[in-house]
């Protein structure tokens, strides 16, 4: 693995278990990338890294940090007498687009110092916002949107994750002034097939360009 700069992408949320490695994996597969979760904290369950390799077909590289607290990865690290270093962090280079998953949202800690990101912002790559689309959502995804802004993030656009909630997307894109790329219903069952099908609707126009800039 070279180090340097990637074509890369970065996937965050606005929350823990809003289906980001789900949509991670739905745009490794379709832009046919590597998958990277430099951050895994929690390690009972299928990994992030697992999941991701499971439902896209695509190489994943391995994590950096692999922390078994499922909790946030400051305080996993610390549990196991760790510390994250953003130095550790730098971005691999790959051939074909780089998907990086982060961990929960988007200020949540890396030490004690460091917030997740402040790793957005180094790698200075585009971010997608998973979002999901019940009540709260609104609130959860501007100040996402707001945070990230503030730290000259640049934004490809939001992917939802849920049942359909028409007002609550177009609030959030004419508010938030951030494109919607699309939603990505539950799948029952959730498998590649099922994840491609539900990325055909996906709107990767956006994400193509912000990655070429
Ligand atoms: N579109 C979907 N259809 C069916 N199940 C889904 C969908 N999206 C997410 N899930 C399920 O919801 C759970 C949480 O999703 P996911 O792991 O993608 O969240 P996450 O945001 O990556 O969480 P974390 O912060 O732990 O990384 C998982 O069990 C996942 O399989
Ligand atoms: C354990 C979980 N699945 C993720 N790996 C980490 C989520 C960190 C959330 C921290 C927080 O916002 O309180
Ligand atoms: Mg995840």
């Amino acid at each position: 693995m070279r180090r340097g700069t990637s074509r890369a992408l970065i996937v965050t949320g606005t929350d823990t278990g809003v289906g980001k490695t789900v949509v991670a994996a739905g745009l490794v597969q379709a832009l046919e990338g590597v998958y990277w979760k430099p951050v895994q904290s929690g390690l009972d369950d299928e990994t992030d890294s697992d999941a991701a390799r499971r439902l896209s077909g695509r190489p994943v590289l391995p994590e950096i940090y692999r922390l078994s607290l499922p909790a946030s990865p400051h305080l996993s690290a610390e549990q196991e007498g760790v510390h994250i270093s953003p130095d550790a962090l730098a971005m691999p280079v790959v051939d074909g687009p780089l998907v990086i998953e982060g961990a929960g949202g988007v200020l949540v800690p890396l030490n004690r110092e460091c917030l997740f990101i402040e790793m957005f912002r180094r790698w200075a790559a585009p971010v997608v916002l998973v979002a999901r689309t019940g009540l709260g959502t609104i609130n959860h995804t501007l100040l996402s949107l707001e945070a990230l802004r503030a730290r000259e993030c640049r934004v490809a656009g939001v992917i939802f994750s849920g049942p359909a909630n028409p007002d609550n997307e177009a609030t959030i894109a004419a508010m938030g002034r951030v494109r919607s790329l699309g939603r990505v219903p539950p799948l029952a069952p959730l498998n590649p097939d099922t994840l491609a099908a539900a990325f055909s609707g996906i709107d990767l126009a956006p994400v193509r360009e912000a990655m070429s800039c």
